[in-house]
């Protein structure tokens, strides 16, 4: 099939219209790869180059992470592309993957390395990426990638979708529903090399056995639906100890990444768990907090602020409003939902 063809399946990221009067990424630069001096198309927004399955790690009944590599003939080639990939790190990004017998595309987000990896390879000849999945029934994509056989190949092209993380951003409070995490787990990674930075990431699972043994999440003493919103009866816990879901894992890795670097850093990345069958959910008051208005003209608050909201739908369209489809492209469309009442003033809202 032709590529542009299939490339119509999904929004491009670069037409995407910056609202709320702020047009604060400096950049998008879906293009700023392109000075890749690689004959391979490994890497290459518009051909599909293919992996190969190593491992599947399952976080929950519904959702694992998969492992793909590449093996790349050549060290020169291989160093290229390891470096090109690195650059990756400091952006949000995505890539596309077919599925043949349909010839459907679908976008995945590339968690980022693990803190004792070497980088997102670990062998010199070739490159690793991993992808944190939930199958969906009927899903033809999902479940076509979790069917697939150790060692079976998935054709994938990318990146897209690349968002800039600079030293310019200030504080982040991002709202994950679901898979939704990944573009979490890719800004806190890209996030952390920078000292000034705050993260806060609210993460809202279904089930307790995608974010098992995730510490700092809220029981609710009470069931009433105007508490719960309201969030003024819930009461911070640690969760017992218990089998940890690999993402959590990740996350805490991803906290002593952000440790490191710094003598403040104890809060510098907090991470706060909510889920739907416990009765948990992130409320207004919760985010109102966390992203409270900045003094006008205060010197400490000349860096951005931004809140991100990613995962299904329904999610982004309860706390941010819908996106919109406009010239055959993906826009952030104007903010609605929860946060379009909110008084964020200086921060700006970000639909992923
Ligand atoms: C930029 C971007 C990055 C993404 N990153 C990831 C990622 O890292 N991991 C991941 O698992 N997914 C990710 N997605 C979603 C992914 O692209 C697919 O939409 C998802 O895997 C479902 O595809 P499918 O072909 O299996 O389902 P489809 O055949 O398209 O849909 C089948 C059914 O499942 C329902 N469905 C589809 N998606 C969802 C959902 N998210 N929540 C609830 N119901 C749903 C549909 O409404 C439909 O009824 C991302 C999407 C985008 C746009």
């Amino acid at each position: 099939m032709n590529p542009s063809k299939l490339r119509s399946l999904r929004p491009t990221i670069g037409a995407i219209a910056c609202f709320g009067g702020a047009a604060f990424f400096g950049t998008w630069y879906r293009r700023s790869f392109a000075d890749r001096s690689t004959a391979s198309r490994t890497f290459d927004p518009d051909y599909f180059s293919q992996f190969t399955l190593e491992s599947k790690q399952p976080v929950s009944s519904t959702s694992a992470i998969f492992t793909l590599r590449q093996h790349i003939p050549g060290k020169d080639e291989a160093d290229k592309l390891q470096a090109f990939n690195e650059r990756f790190w400091r952006t949000l990004w995505s890539v596309q993957i077919k599925q043949p017998q349909l010839q459907i595309g679908r976008d995945y987000t590339p968690l980022p390395p693990l803190l004792d990896d070497d980088g997102s390879t670990n062998h010199s000849n070739s490159i690793k990426l991993r992808l944190y999945v939930r199958a969906y029934n009927p899903g033809e994509m999902s479940s076509y990638i979790h069917r697939l056989p150790i060692a079976g190949k998935l054709d994938l092209r990318g990146p897209h979708n690349e968002l800039a993380v600079d030293g310019d951003i200030e504080e982040v409070v991002f709202l994950a529903g679901g898979t939704g995490i990944a573009p979490a787990m890719q800004m806190a990674y890209a996030l952390s090399q920078y000292p000034n930075a705050r993260m806060s990431i609210l993460w809202a699972c279904r089930q307790r056995e995608d974010c098992a043994g995730g510490e700092g999440s809220v029981v609710p003493p009470s069931k009433s639906w105007k508490d719960r919103l309201s969030g003024s009866k819930q009461i911070p816990v640690a969760i017992s100890a218990g089998p940890k879901s690999p993402i959590v894992e990740e996350l805490e890795g991803l906290q002593k990444r952000w440790n490191d670097g710094s003598d403040s850093a104890g809060g510098r990345l907090r991470i706060q768990y909510f889920v739907d069958e416990e009765g948990t959910f992130i409320n207004y008051k919760e985010v109102m907090t966390l992203a409270k208005p900045s003094a006008p003209a205060s010197p400490s608050s000349r860096g951005k602020k931004v809140l991100f909201v990613s995962g299904p739908d329904g999610f982004i369209n309860y706390w941010a409003g819908p996106k919109v489809w406009r010239d055959g492209q993906e826009q952030q469309g104007r903010l609605g939902g929860v946060l379009a009442r909110l008084n964020l003033r200086d921060w700006t809202v970000w639909k992923l």
